[in-house]
């Protein structure tokens, strides 16, 4: 993959920053798309590299990090917390850490642009720690409610300051004298749960997070990888998560697999696209990530996994998705939300080419994203001709069967990547192109989609041509 990558970004179409002056983008009807599609690294685990290997005592090597501005945010938050964290290239990276306890205090001001992921989390790894750090992020982020990590953060002894409503720009105060804390986290949030976890580690004692409803499970993994005492234990309160603070970290090498909420954009793609028949390798499978393509099966999606190994101890698979004419709206069962939650605006895309409704419950948590993505959904498929309607927890899509979605309209990307992606992936089988305002924030996640999109035979058109 590394060398893949070098080679995409070595094009100048490759989104490299989502700063600056919007970049529109239109795509159109195209051909089958055929062909294999390497989508980068992880974003959660390429996040919780950096920040744990800034935690341990030596140097963790990381290889197929994201580079996307999101995680390249968080390397240099780290650095300014005192880790040394190095590029070597391809996506090989190294991070020579200070260990729980040992952040310095920042210099300047943490900017972690648009991502909501590494504010929390860094948070969290200095909440309880002697120093203080002001945060602040792009328009969307400074939006985005932090008293969900703040108030856990309290209870360890940190004090925050930050704008009406708990909001960013926001100085974080870490405990002098940390308590360990029992916190039952009140939304289902990996991002919260592992805020708690990173506090967690410099508290002395057992700190203990229930989870009613399982979240991604990778800081988990992750903690226990580079040697924490961890536990976990399903209970019917949920899921019982007990840390022990103050372990020594010992740094690992890590091998980030590829992000299935990448994949989930070229293998919806394929579905809606006639004659297409794409093949995205190694992706990573863990049941807290996969909900998107179980949902897609059961609407009748050709999807099928090839070559299922288990890799770095979790499963893996290649996905294949070909075009399926004969896809159905279902209802989404609520409780698979976590496990899907930043898929539901690509399944509203596949949605609209499937026959009858599409039902999503129970997702109250798309409102507080980049965007609120039920509302950047609804009005963008609402204007291409797709019926739609939403409630404060819930939507439903009308699907108008394959050939059936007008298109023809511009479509507001909100500085939400995913919600940017989606709409192109929408244009590639509707009558009319679809337009999005704004495609920059894709280098958020997914720098490469534009070169990957189109190397598998999209039409996406910038402005300038
Ligand atoms: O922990 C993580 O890496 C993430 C958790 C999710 O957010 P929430 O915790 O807010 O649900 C997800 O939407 C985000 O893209 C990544
Ligand atoms: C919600 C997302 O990210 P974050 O919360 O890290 O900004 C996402 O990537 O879809």
């Amino acid at each position: 993959m590394p060398l893949i990558q070098r080679q995409f970004c070595s094009i100048p179409r490759c989104i490299m920053s989502s700063h600056g002056a919007p970049i529109p983008m239109t795509s159109s009807a195209c051909g089958p798309l055929t062909g294999e599609a390497r989508v980068p690294g992880d974003k959660s685990i390429s996040h919780r590299s950096l920040i744990l290997g800034a935690l341990s005592v030596g140097e963790t090597r990381i290889s197929g990090l994201l580079e996307g501005q999101d995680v390249l945010d968080t390397a240099k938050a780290m650095r300014a917390f005192g880790a040394t964290v190095t590029d070597h290239g391809g996506g090989e990276w190294s991070v020579y850490g200070v260990g729980v306890g040992g952040f310095a205090e920042p210099d300047g001001v943490i900017d972690c642009g648009n991502s909501g992921t590494g504010v929390r989390l860094i948070m969290g790894a200095m909440a309880t720690s002697p120093i203080s750090a002001t945060f602040t992020g792009d328009a969307s982020l400074n939006g985005r409610p932090m008293a969900r990590v703040t108030d856990p953060l309290a209870l360890f002894g940190a004090q925050s300051h930050g704008r009406q409503g708990g909001r960013l720009p926001m100085t974080l105060v870490g405990a002098a004298d940390p308590v360990p804390v029992t916190y039952t986290v009140p939304v289902p949030s990996a991002q919260v749960k592992s805020a708690v976890l990173l506090a967690g580690l410099n508290a002395p004692g057992q700190t203990v997070v229930i989870e009613a409803e399982a979240t991604r499970d990778h800081t988990e993994r992750m903690l226990a990888g580079f040697g924490a005492e961890i536990s976990v234990e399903d209970t019917d309160e949920g899921r019982v998560i007990t840390l022990t603070g103050q372990p020594e970290l010992k740094p690992q090498k890590i091998d980030v697999p590829r992000d299935p909420s990448s994949a989930a954009f070229p293998v919806c793609a394929a579905l809606i696209v006639p004659g297409s028949d794409v093949l995205v390798p190694g992706i990573g499978l863990n049941p807290t990530r996969a909900g998107l393509f179980t949902t897609l099966r059961e609407m009748g999606a050709d999807l099928t996994y090839e070559n299922e190994r288990v890799e770095g101890g979790e499963p893996v698979a290649d996905l294949r998705a070909r075009f399926s004419p004969d896809l159905t709206g279902i209802e989404v069962p609520p409780a698979r939300a976590a496990s899907m939650i930043d898929e539901y605006p690509v399944l509203s895309v596949v949605a609209s080419f499937a026959r009858g409704d599409t039902v999503m419950r129970g997702v109250k948590e798309l409102r507080v994203k980049e965007s609120d993505r039920i509302d950047a959904m609804a009005s963008g498929l609402r204007a291409n001709g797709v019926a739609v309607e939403d409630g404060p927890d819930w939507w439903i899509v009308t699907g108008q069967g394959h050939g059936n979605v007008a298109g023809g309209a511009t479509c507001a990307s909100f500085l939400d990547h995913r919600i940017a992606m989606s709409f192109l992936v929408l244009g590639m089988a509707t009558q009319k192109p679809v337009k999005v305002d704004d495609a920059g924030p894709i280098a958020t996640s997914f720098p490469i989609f534009e070169p990957l999109m189109a190397q598998l035979g999209a039409r996406i058109q910038r402005e300038d041509g």
